[in-house]
């Protein structure tokens, strides 16, 4: 993996949006992978940045998210259908058609992930996928236990996910005990992928991602097998490395 120390949150936002912004400069039909939570804001706020000052065209652009919460429709402010309008599509020109997120309000939500995995293929899989990283080791909403060969399906969150999500709802007994996310095979089917952290409350994670033993009990870890990932973190999510790994 690919490894880049930046230092700090502002420089790893801008880095990582040139990434995206050269990836969609290069190949205009570009499928994007992309991800919610805090550590991606910033990097949506450099890349509609760039779409304003440079121009850069996602018309023939499209793009899929890493998961969305069970029970929330697309209409809640707290879910990631609501927080990508927020953050990115209300500000550069991606078609909103193109933009998928999953219904976390399906009927039926085990047709509503096959329909998921379904159009991720008819779009000709995944370009580039952005991720960040949970303080344990998830990515996407797949928390510790997700086998490598999990596709997109409805998982249960653990209780340090919803604590750490708490802090976007009001009490934390309205933030969902379940979402639909893309699985672990999903994610690694992606011909590259970026990995977001920031913060000392990532330095574990990181640490164990980048140099600890591949294990699903740290699905982040599982990266270790695909070709082509670029790390990118600040100096404090990288605290826990080691002199060699930084070098
Ligand atoms: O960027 P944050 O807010 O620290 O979140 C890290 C990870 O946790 C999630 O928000 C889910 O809990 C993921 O979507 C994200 O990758």
């Amino acid at each position: 993996m690919k490894l880049v120390i930046t230092k700090d949150y502002d420089d790893l936002s801008k880095q990582a949006a040139r990434l995206i912004a050269d990836e969609v400069k290069q190949r205009p039909d570009t499928v994007l992978g992309l991800a919610t939570g805090g550590t991606p804001v910033g990097m949506y706020r450099e890349l509609i940045a760039i779409h304003q000052k440079e121009g850069v065209d996602f018309s023939q652009a499209s793009s899929f998210n890493l998961d969305e919460y069970v029970g929330l429709s697309g209409q809640h402010p707290q879910s990631y259908r609501a927080y990508m309008d927020e953050n990115l599509f209300d500000h550069i020109n991606l078609p909103r058609e193109k933009t998928n997120v999953p219904h976390g309000d399906a009927a039926d939500l085990g047709a509503e992930c096959k329909r998921y995995e379904q159009a991720i293929a008819a779009a000709g899989g995944i370009d580039i996928q952005v991720l960040g990283i949970g303080n344990n080791g998830h990515i996407g909403f797949n928390e510790p236990g997700s086998a490598k060969d999990t596709t997109t399906r409805v998982v249960q969150l653990t209780s340090s996910t919803i604590e750490a999500n708490a802090r976007y709802f009001d009490t934390i007994e309205e933030v969902p005990t379940q979402a639909i996310s893309m699985g672990i095979r999903t994610i690694l089917s992606a011909k590259k992928i970026v990995l977001l952290a920031s913060g000392k409350a990532k330095a574990e994670a990181v640490q164990h991602m980048l140099e600890g033993e591949m294990t699903s009990d740290v699905p982040a870890s599982l990266l270790q097998q695909h070709p082509d990932v670029t790390v990118i973190v600040d100096v404090e999510a990288a605290a826990a490395l080691s002199a060699k790994t930084r070098n």
